[in-house]
C-alpha cells in the first residue's frame, strides 16, 4: 500500500447504540494498529469530542468486546455539536491531538454531523453505518439490525404463545423511528396478520379487512406488527379503534421499545462490523473522506455521506404481499 494518507485517527460512537458497534470499534482499533496507525477512542459520541475526551487505544484496549452489546465507548444524543461553537471545540481538541481523520459509527444523523464537521473544517472523515434501523443508503444492512430484527422476532413468538392460548388479538410495536425494515421483516417472520410501517400509506379499512377475513377462516388470534414511525395511529389507538369495530375481540398492546437495542451481535453484524471497521481504515488510509464504508452484495463499497443520508433504501413491497397472501 503506498503512504497512509492518514497517521492518527479517532473513533467514536453516536446516536441510537446498536449492537456490533463494539465489534466495529476493534476492528477499527487492531487495523490502525496493524498498519501502524495512533488511535484515539472518543467518549460519548460527539459530546467526547467537544469535551476533548479521547483515550489512546491500542489492540488489548478492545479484548472481549467482539460478544458486547451497547458500546464501550457510550454514545450520546449530542446537541452541542449541532452548533458551530460546538464543532469548533470538536476541531480544536483533534488540533491539539494532531488527529487527522475521524471514524464515526452511527446512523444518519451522526453522518450529518459528520459531514457537517467535514465541511467546515476539511478533517477527514468515515461513517460506519452502525443503527438497528436500517435508514442507511450504500449498504445492505447497518450494523445492529439482524441483531435487532431476531431479538424482535424472539419476543413476538413468544406473545404468539399467549395470542394464541387466550383467543386474543395483539398490536406489537417494534422499533423504527421512520424506518419500516424491523416491522416488515419480523413480521414476515412471526406470520403476522397485518404489518404496518411508514413507507406505506395505511388505512385501517385495509387492517379491519384482514381482521374480517381471518375470521372467516377461522383464524381464533391474530398478531399485527406496528413499527414505532406509522403514520396512521399508534398501537394505542389502532387497538381502541378495533375495539369499536370489533367489540368480541379480546385486545391487548405490547410495546418491545429498547430490548431491541441489546444483547450480543449476532454473528452476521460481527463480520458486518469486523469487515467495515477494517473497511474504514483503509478507506481513510487512502484518502476517501466524506464518505461511508458499506456493504453492498457481498462487497466492501463507498458512498458519498450526502448520498448515504439522502437516498433510501426501497422496502421491498414483495414481503408486503408474501405477508398477506401466507398469514391468512
Ligand atoms: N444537523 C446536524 N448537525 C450537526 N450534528 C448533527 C446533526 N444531526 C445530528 N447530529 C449529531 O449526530 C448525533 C446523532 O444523531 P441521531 O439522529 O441522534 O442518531 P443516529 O446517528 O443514530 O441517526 C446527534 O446527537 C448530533 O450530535
Ligand atoms: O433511545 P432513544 O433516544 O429514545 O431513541 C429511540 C430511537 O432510536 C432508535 O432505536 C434507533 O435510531 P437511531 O439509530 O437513529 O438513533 C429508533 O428506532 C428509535 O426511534
Ligand atoms: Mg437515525
Amino acid at each position: 500500500m503506498k503512504e497512509s494518507a492518514v497517521k492518527k485517527i479517532a473513533v467514536l460512537t453516536s446516536g441510537g447504540d446498536a449492537p456490533g458497534m463494539n465489534a466495529a470499534l476493534r476492528a477499527v482499533v487492531r487495523t490502525a494498529n496493524y498498519y501502524d496507525i495512533e488511535c484515539y477512542g472518543v467518549r460519548e459520541g460527539y459530546n467526547g469530542l467537544i469535551n476533548g475526551d479521547f483515550l489512546k487505544m491500542g489492540p488489548r484496549s478492545v479484548k472481549n468486546i467482539i460478544n458486547q452489546g451497547g458500546t464501550i465507548l457510550k454514545s450520546a444524543r449530542s446537541m452541542e455539536f449541532k452548533t458551530k461553537e460546538g464543532r469548533q471545540k470538536a476541531y480544536d481538541h483533534c488540533v491539539r491531538l494532531g488527529i487527522d481523520g475521524l471514524v464515526c459509527i452511527g446512523g444518519d444523523g451522526t453522518f450529518t454531523g459528520a459531514k457537517i464537521f467535514n465541511e467546515e473544517f476539511g478533517i477527514r472523515v468515515i461513517g460506519v453505518p452502525g443503527t438497528i434501523d436500517n435508514d442507511i443508503f450504500g449498504t445492505d444492512n447497518t450494523i445492529g439490525y439482524d441483531t435487532a430484527l431476531n431479538t424482535a422476532m424472539d419476543a413476538i413468538d413468544k406473545i404468539r404463545d399467549t395470542a394464541t392460548s387466550h383467543n386474543r388479538v395483539f398490536f406489537v410495536e417494534v422499533m423504527g423511528r421512520d424506518a419500516g425494515f424491523i416491522a416488515l421483516n419480523s413480521g414476515l417472520a412471526t406470520g403476522a396478520l397485518d404489518i404496518l410501517i411508514p413507507e406505506r400509506k395505511d388505512s385501517i379499512e385495509d387492517l379491519f379487512t384482514n381482521f374480517r377475513n381471518a375470521e372467516k377462516t377461522g383464524k381464533a388470534s391474530s398478531i399485527v406488527v406496528v413499527a414505532e414511525g406509522e403514520k396512521l395511529a399508534n398501537v394505542y389507538e389502532l387497538a381502541e379503534k378495533t375495539k369499536k369495530d370489533f367489540p368480541d375481540y379480546d385486545i391487548r398492546v405490547a410495546i418491545l421499545g429498547h430490548m431491541q437495542r441489546g444483547g450480543s451481535p449476532s454473528c452476521a453484524d460481527r463480520v458486518l462490523a469486523s469487515r467495515l471497521g477494517y473497511g474504514a481504515v483503509t478507506g481513510l488510509m487512502e484518502g476517501k473522506t466524506n464518505v461511508m464504508a458499506g456493504m453492498r452484495s457481498n462487497d466492501l463499497v463507498y458512498t458519498p455521506i450526502e448520498e448515504a443520508i439522502k437516498k433510501h433504501n426501497e422496502i421491498n413491497e414483495d414481503l408486503l404481499l408474501i405477508s398477506k397472501i401466507l398469514a391468512i
